[in-house]
């Protein structure tokens, strides 16, 4: 996502707006001899490795993040997954040629194997991994690398909103809404995965995964507001905005993948909607320390936690990433410990199980992050033995 940062803000307190303002353009300049070699290195890593990512690779988590070990996957299953979500989006023809290594390097299957290791069979795992493929084709062809920008996304996204949200009107608009929301692969995919999930969601479930989806794109939106104003927001407004541009929308998948229903009176309680939160936080805050050092080669610069605390702060590179590991793992604290003290306060067997989906998909993005080294490496911010 671009990151304008014109002349740089002006009035007080905007210094070291301006410093790393003048810091992004010399990154710009930079990360641009980088990107070519990056590029060439992502080919010879993916063409050694067959572009597949390797789940047998050791887990090198970040020095000193909270984390707890994932259930393991059956490969057979991964494999499985993995086909059958490759069939569906060749047949809806979402992912072009060059895209395919890419895509491959994902590993959708290892990813939703990982975070539902309680799922009731293959077909509800498929559910999650199309609705995957689905949310981050908008996300990377609206609003990312892949063709996306901050401007007319409110637009895109409002149209895409519908392929989720159907158009309850005149009918002679209907064909129209309907052809229009197949025009792209962002389109066909959120609307062929959310026809695929139907069948699987009880009607509160089905409305809770469009709420969640909602709230991911008022989250796109507000990054592109600042991107467009070449604004960088206070910590606390980038962490606002996380909450939403947030992996919740998968988490909260849980019990539809498992085969039960966490009924919506439950589902709406404080607590748990504060434990769901923390949950996405704590992950989406894992993407944002695992992709750091991709982001920074981005063709476009791109906010995570560690920027927004470098620029805001004024800390050190190294600082900031560290502080933002500080941040996760205070999220993760108040997640397990707050969990635990709720199965007492409420004992409800089908809420625990809730709870224990929560704990499985962090722990499982946790790891998904950790080995997928086709997509992430670490920053050289430790010595070689505790890295
Ligand atoms: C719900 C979902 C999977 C959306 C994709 C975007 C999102 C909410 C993320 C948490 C992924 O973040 P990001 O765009 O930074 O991903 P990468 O760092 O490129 O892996
Ligand atoms: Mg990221």
């Amino acid at each position: 996502m671009t990151l304008r940062i014109p002349g740089g803000p002006t009035g007080p307190g905007t210094a070291g707006l301006r410093i790393a303002g003048l810091r992004e353009r010399e990154r710009e300049r930079e990360s641009e001899q980088e990107e070519v070699e990056q590029e060439e290195a992502e080919q010879e890593h993916g063409a050694e490795r067959g572009g597949v990512p390797d789940g047998e690779q050791p887990v090198r988590p970040i020095p000193g993040i909270r984390h707890r070990p994932a259930v393991q996957p059956d490969p057979a299953l991964v494999a499985e997954v993995d086909r059958r979500t490759e069939q569906w989006a060749k047949e809806l023809d979402l992912v072009p040629p060059e895209w395919e290594d890419q895509f491959a390097g994902f590993g959708f299957g290892r990813a939703v194997c990982l975070g539902h290791p309680d799922h009731a069979d293959v077909e509800r795992l498929l559910v999650a991994a199309r609705l995957l493929v689905a949310e981050n084709l908008v996300d990377d062809c609206y609003c990312e690398d892949h063709g996306g920008s901050p401007e007319g996304l409110g637009a895109r996204l409002l149209i895409a909103h519908s392929a989720l949200d159907p158009l309850h009107s005149a009918p002679e608009y209907e064909a129209s809404w309907r052809a229009g929301t197949t025009e792209d692969a962002p389109l066909r995919s959120y609307r062929s995965a959310m026809e695929h999930a139907l069948p699987w969601a009880a009607p509160a479930q089905a409305d809770r995964l469009r709420h969640d989806l909602g709230r991911l794109h008022l989250g796109y939106l507000g990054e592109a507001a600042w991107s467009l104003d070449g604004a960088t927001p206070a910590v606390w407004e980038y962490l606002v905005m996380r909450q939403f541009n947030n992996f919740r929308p998968c988490l909260t998948l849980t019990d539809l993948v498992a085969g039960y229903e966490l009924p919506a009176p439950l589902q709406a309680l404080a607590p748990v909607q504060r434990l769901t939160a923390l949950a996405g936080n704590a992950a989406t805050l894992v993407n944002d320390l695992y992709s750091y050092t991709k982001e920074l080669r981005a063709q476009h610069p791109h906010l995570n936690l560690p920027t927004v605390l470098a620029r805001r702060d004024q800390l050190p590179e190294r600082d900031a990433y560290l502080r933002a590991v500080e941040v996760h793992n205070t999220i993760m604290d108040a997640f397990e410990s707050e969990s635990a003290q709720l199965r007492t306060s409420v004992p409800d067997p089908v809420l625990a199980r809730y709870l224990t989906g929560l704990h499985s998909w962090v722990a499982g993005n946790h790891e998904w992050h950790a080995t997928n080294t086709y997509r992430y490496t670490l920053p050289d911010y430790w010595p070689q033995e505790s890295a």
